[in-house]
């Protein structure tokens, strides 16, 4: 299987304290692999290194089979999409931060292309001249993950995107990101507390603590884990 993301002995290390311990392993192309461990394991570093956030202390990434230090700051953030928790939203209208990325680049978002992409994130037209902040968590986290499509990057890094969120919306971002991974085929690095969900999106998983790479696989490892390290912590999120 191709890659999207190969990672090889990467360490990340901060006034001292190493974040990020050897980490080996591969993020396939077109699929969607969950991030999952507990708070602190170094989920949110990891992902920052994919879009060159961060930097790797030690090691070497490289982002479809070339490394990430050549590619020039604006074009790897354009390739590699993100969307946090929290969905950063202007002072505006939606159609102005849908219109965001391609403005940050001297460019234009015609109010055609606007409408494609609110559709193609299950909202109606009617929400174009809706100001931002009068939408509901759910909405303002489906304009971000619209907003991720207009530069149409080939990956995306979804750091807790519904772990604010009521559960029908939790349901609709659940599906919305299965639609763009199976229409795009969209590289999909998704960071979540939810087994749940890790087992029914994810195509594969990764499970950190403390720095490392502790499991990776296919996403039923989680259903039985053989590290008993990872065994005990999917039994406490259970719990
Ligand atoms: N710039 C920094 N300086 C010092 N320590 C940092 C820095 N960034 C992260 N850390 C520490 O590195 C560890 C990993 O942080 P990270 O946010 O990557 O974990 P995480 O797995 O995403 O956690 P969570 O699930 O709580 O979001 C934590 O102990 C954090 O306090």
């Amino acid at each position: 299987m191709e890659s999207a993301i190969d990672f090889h002995n990467v360490s990340f290390t901060v006034q001292d304290k190493q974040i990020l311990k050897m980490i080996t392993g591969t993020f396939f192309k077109g699929k969607i692999t969950t991030l999952v461990g507990p708070s602190g394991a170094g989920k949110t570093t990891l992902l920052k290194l994919c879009n060159g956030l961060l930097s790797p202390s030690a090691g070497q990434i490289s982002i479809n089979q070339q490394a990430i230090e050549q590619y020039e700051p604006t074009a790897l953030r354009k390739q590699v999409g993100m969307a946090l928790q929290a969905a950063p939203m202007i002072t505006g209208t939606v159609f102005e931060n849908l219109a965001l990325p391609r403005t940050l680049q001297g460019k234009q978002l015609t109010q055609r292309e606007a409408i494609s992409y609110l559709h193609d994130v299950g909202l109606d037209d009617r929400f174009l001249n809706r100001t931002a902040q009068e939408l509901s968590g759910g909405q303002q986290q489906k304009i971000s993950i619209a907003r991720t499509l207009i530069n149409q990057s080939s990956i995306l890094l979804l750091d807790e995107i519904t772990s604010a969120l009521d559960p029908q919306s939790v349901h609709d971002i659940e599906s919305l990101i299965t639609r763009i991974n199976q229409k795009y085929q969209v590289t999909i690095i998704w960071i979540t507390h939810n087994l749940r969900q890790a087992l029914s999106i994810g195509h594969y998983t990764w499970v950190m603590m403390d720095g490392r790479l502790v499991e990776s696989g296919d996403s039923s490892l989680l259903n039985a884990p053989t590290n008993p390290a990872v065994a005990q912590f999917i039994q406490g999120v259970k719990a």
